[in-house]
């Protein structure tokens, strides 16, 4: 084996989901590299983390990565770490929601040595600010913007295969090429539209426009903002501030977790919702109406 092998780097860094949350590992890797890539395609208003990377660095040694450079060029990046330390800078933490481990894979195949360095996560955060057991949080998906020209019949099914394992779904909001964030309620009105196919599909009743929502978006300083609505139909209707959010379909809610939700949405009173329709998608699931794919 080249004697170099194992001792050339990629570092895939996480740079926190907002200014002022890097950590001091961040900050060495950046200082440590030859090359830093910073890449914000994958995370809505993220147009503060090419400088922030840049302040921390201090020199110019710091270039804007686009999602070719990293998926369709990525051989260019791992041929550069064969002599050199790369590092990959993304918001929020690398290994959460991106595509950067086929990165990884590469660069292993090539003998290339990766290291992953953690960061504050946006979508973690969000979890936490709605203060639901992190053990109740089932499969992720991802609401597709109308830009893809799909009808979102999988991740509709995916709600309901995580209701009936009595499961809350996150779901995160696509983000177009220019960085900015699908409207929650569009994005919910064209996953009703994928629910009312997968339902006729899978014979049964289109359900999803009946159960609640929660809208949250992680701030800083402790600032998040806890939305949250009787039925995912009441949010397709809706306007909502901006901001870069995440939507959480909760399963049927313990009464220590309804309590908590409200305290974090700083409401007085609990999230009111269908109760009965809990139970209509569990007969369904006893039944197997979900157990086959479309
Ligand atoms: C492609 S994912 C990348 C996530 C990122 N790697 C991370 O660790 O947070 C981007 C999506 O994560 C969610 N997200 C990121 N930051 C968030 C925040 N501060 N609050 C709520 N959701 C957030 C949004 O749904 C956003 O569209």
């Amino acid at each position: 084996m080249d004697g170099r092998r194992g001792l050339v780097t990629l570092l895939l860094v996480g740079w926190g989901y907002a200014p002022g949350m890097q950590t001091l590992e961040a900050l060495e890797a950046v200082h440590r590299a030859d090359v830093v890539y910073v890449e914000s395609y994958t995370m809505p208003g993220s147009d503060w983390l090419y400088r922030s990377v840049a302040e921390a660095a201090g020199d110019g040694r710091v270039v804007r990565a686009s999602r070719s450079d990293l998926e369709e060029r990525s051989s260019e990046i791992v041929s550069m770490a064969i002599d050199r330390v790369v590092a990959v800078v993304t918001a929020g933490d690398p290994m959460v929601a991106t595509t950067h481990s086929s990165l990884a894979a590469e660069a292993l195949e090539a003998g290339v040595r990766v290291r992953y360095i953690p960061g504050v996560s946006g979508v973690q955060a969000a979890r936490g600010a709605t203060m639901l057991s992190f053990y109740r949080f089932g499969g992720t998906v991802t609401l597709p913007g109308p830009w893809r020209g799909v009808t979102p019949l999988s991740v509709a099914r995916r709600i309901y295969l995580n209701l009936c394992a009595d499961l809350h779904t996150t779901a995160l909001l696509d983000v177009d090429d220019q960085g900015v964030q699908l409207d929650p309620s569009v994005g919910v009105r064209l996953l009703l539209r994928g629910d009312e196919e997968y339902s006729s599909l899978a014979g049964a009743p289109a359900l999803l426009a009946r159960l609640p929502a929660i809208l949250v978006s992680a701030g800083v300083g402790g600032d998040h903002r806890v939305l949250y609505w009787s039925s995912l139909g009441e949010l397709a209707r809706a306007g909502v501030e901006r901001g870069v959010y995440s939507m959480i379909v909760p399963a049927r809610l313990s009464p220590v977790e309804e309590w908590l939700l409200a305290v974090a949405a700083g409401e007085q009173s609990p999230l009111e919702f269908d109760r009965d329709v809990y139970k209509i998608v569990g007969e369904n699931c006893k039944k197997g109406v979900y157990m086959e794919p479309v």
